[in-house]
């Protein structure tokens, strides 16, 4: 197997006439950032917890650092995770839970875990009962970050921060990559996966439809742009990363514009600096809005 941090081989889940994920063969390098992209229900959570041993698959094999991953008690001296609903024990206060979290696995950088528990503005005197959803997913996250463990394996991390601990969070992936530390990040967000990873795996409907570069990532992304004018429209035909460009006349003898923007902005900014434009709105679509545009339909 090498010494690939991850690996699967037609790793399958079916829970009854459901193929949640479905012959998955993936590979995370030691020491990359690898995120794992898909839109909700994609089968994200199960491959997961397939390869932390909690859930058995229907076929196929997952390996961690060349250990079976259904050989939990050497697959976890690799590893650290936190999964997608964080749950403590609520009678633990945060840093009695953060002793015990650092006992499993494979040991705790104890002054990186201070460092980190300041940056994440923990309150470790309270019991876990009482947190917030963010701020147990926070204690989960210290506790991961300061392991030493050469894999860190994060379930939509993100989904309880607030954009502050959003940034703390990119920083500590990309402390972990620094360090050596191979971390699989799996996500709904393109703008999260782009911003740390290295590379990216694209799961739709249980199927890894691609693996791609962060550059070739970007060439995903798109922006729904309508403009409306009084005055003179501008010319967007010939202008770059304007595609389905459709034109109507409002009620009020306005004329609105409607296109998808990819690429750079730059020339679309210019070409619509140049009219009168009276109102316009911007629209980020959904992750299964790009991948249906992008691969579509043809992942089942
Ligand atoms: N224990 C289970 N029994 C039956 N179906 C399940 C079970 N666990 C997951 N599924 C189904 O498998 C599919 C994949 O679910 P999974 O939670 O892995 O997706 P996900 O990509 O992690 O989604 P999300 O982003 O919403 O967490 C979904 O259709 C889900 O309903």
């Amino acid at each position: 197997m090498g010494e690939a941090a991850l690996h699967t081989d037609q790793l399958t889940k079916r829970f009854g006439r459901l193929t949640a994920v479905d012959s998955l063969d993936l590979t995370v390098n030691a020491g990359e950032v690898f995120g794992f992209l898909g839109p909700n229900g994609a089968g994200k959570s199960t491959t997961i917890r397939m390869v932390l041993g909690l859930v058995r698959p229907t076929s196929g094999r997952a390996w961690v650092f060349g250990d079976d991953a259904a050989d939990v008690a050497s697959a976890h001296d690799r590893l650290a995770h936190v999964p997608a609903d964080v749950a403590l024990w609520p009678q633990l206060t945060g840093a009695e839970t953060l002793e015990l979290l650092g006992r499993i696995g494979p040991g705790v950088d104890v002054a990186y875990r201070d460092e980190l528990v300041r940056r994440f503005d923990l309150d470790l005197s309270r019991p876990a009962g009482t947190y917030s959803t963010g701020n147990r997913q926070k204690v989960a996250l210290v506790a991961a970050f300061a392991t030493r463990a050469p894999l860190l394996i994060l379930d939509e991390p993100t989904s309880g921060l607030d954009p502050l601990m959003e940034r703390e969070f990119r920083n500590a992936v990309r402390e972990a990559r620094d360090r050596g530390q191979a971390v699989f990040l799996s996500s709904h967000q393109l703008a999260e996966v782009e911003a740390v990873c290295d590379r990216v795996g694209i799961l739709r409907a249980g199927r890894l439809v691609d693996v791609a570069s962060i550059a070739q990532l970007r060439k995903l992304r798109r922006t729904e742009v309508e403009a409306v004018f009084t005055g003179r429209p501008p010319n967007l035909g010939a202008v770059a990363g304007i595609d389905g460009l459709e034109t109507a006349t409002n009620d009020d003898g306005h004329l609105r514009m409607r296109f998808t923007l990819t690429g750079r902005p730059a020339d679309a900014l210019r070409a619509l600096a140049d009219a009168d434009v009276d109102q316009i709105a911007v629209r980020e679509p959904s992750l299964e809005e790009i991948f249906l545009a992008y691969y579509g339909d043809d992942v089942r």
